[in-house]
């Protein structure tokens, strides 16, 4: 499937909330859309499920317009919002039965669908449970099974991990890369580190427009050069430069600065992460 970005603009009364976004995100790719807080991450995923219509430009489902035709993606999409619809006094089994009614699932395939989700998101042993007795992380993983019932060929997730403990995090971001496998997979966040080792694409978004759009690879290569490491001085450490963050390392702590030159002549030069390029573009210190 390819889902073509068009010239996307919104305003939320009169004020510009996302200008101009062009973008292709095609099936087999894990996307990561990555913005600051506000930057307009959950208002581009809202036109993308049609929940919003922008003020200008189109959204193409392989070539038709979803603006025009709402249902065309609303039958291949699994959406995980920010805030999971929640029902405290439903098991999670009655509440997957619920939405997989609702998105229209044959009723000889729910109870073999769910079965399979609980497992596959290690909830087997808790399906039986009222959702009131889930702990966070665990009603994110039963907003998770809801999203990926009838196994939807779009799956858009908005901030999935807020809320997983480490080791929920790296299991979602498995589950996610695997499905990118034969699935658009479009995953909101503001944590570099839940797509850093499963993107295929990355866009980056602030303040309603792209700076970059492209591999993680090409991001990272635009950022070398630009990270430094120096030794925290030991006088005067409250002069620690803009851009810059303190790392210890097994030879003591040391300052990581984004900078196109260091001023210090013990600074070396390393190796970006994406999270230093990220950085950098949003900070304008790495140059579009
Ligand atoms: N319904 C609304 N009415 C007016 N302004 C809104 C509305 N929804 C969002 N905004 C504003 O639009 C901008 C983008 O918000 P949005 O929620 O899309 O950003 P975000 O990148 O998802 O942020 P976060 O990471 O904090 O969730 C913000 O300035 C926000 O205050």
């Amino acid at each position: 499937m390819h889902l073509t970005i068009e010239n996307i603009s919104l305003q939320y009364d009169k004020t510009p909330v996302l200008t101009n976004l062009n973008a292709d995100l095609v099936s087999g790719e894990l996307i990561g859309l990555l913005g600051p807080n506000g930057a307009g991450k959950t208002s581009l995923l809202k036109i993308l499920t049609t929940l919003q219509s922008p003020n200008k430009g189109d959204i193409l489902l392989d070539g038709k317009s979803i603006i025009k035709r709402p249902k065309l993606i609303q039958k291949v999409l699994g959406y995980l919002p920010q805030q999971i619809p929640y029902f405290p006094n439903l098991t999670a089994v009655e509440y997957l039965n619920y939405v997989a009614v609702m998105k229209g699932v044959a009723t000889n395939q729910i109870g073999s669908q769910i079965k399979s989700l609980l497992d596959r998101l290690h909830l087997s042993k808790t399906g039986h449970k009222k959702l009131k007795d889930f702990s966070g992380g665990m009603r994110q993983r039963v907003g998770i099974a809801a999203t990926l019932l009838n196994n939807p060929p779009i799956i858009i997730a908005d901030e999935p991990t807020a809320g997983l403990d480490p080791q929920e995090r790296v299991s979602l971001r498995n589950l996610l890369a695997e499905l990118a496998n034969d699935h658009l997979v479009l995953v909101s966040t503001h944590i570099v580190s839940d797509i850093e080792a499963v993107a295929n694409q990355i866009l980056l978004l602030q303040s309603g427009q792209f700076l970059y759009r492209g591999t993680p690879t090409n991001l990272m290569t635009k950022s070398n050069g630009y990270v430094w490491e120096y030794p925290l001085p030991h006088s005067k450490p409250s002069l620690i430069e803009s851009n810059s963050s303190l790392i210890q390392r097994s030879n003591g702590i040391q300052v990581r600065v984004l900078s196109k030159t260091s001023s210090q002549a013990s600074a070396q030069s390393v190796t970006p992460t994406l999270e230093d390029a990220c950085l950098g573009i949003f900070s304008g210190v790495i140059p579009l």
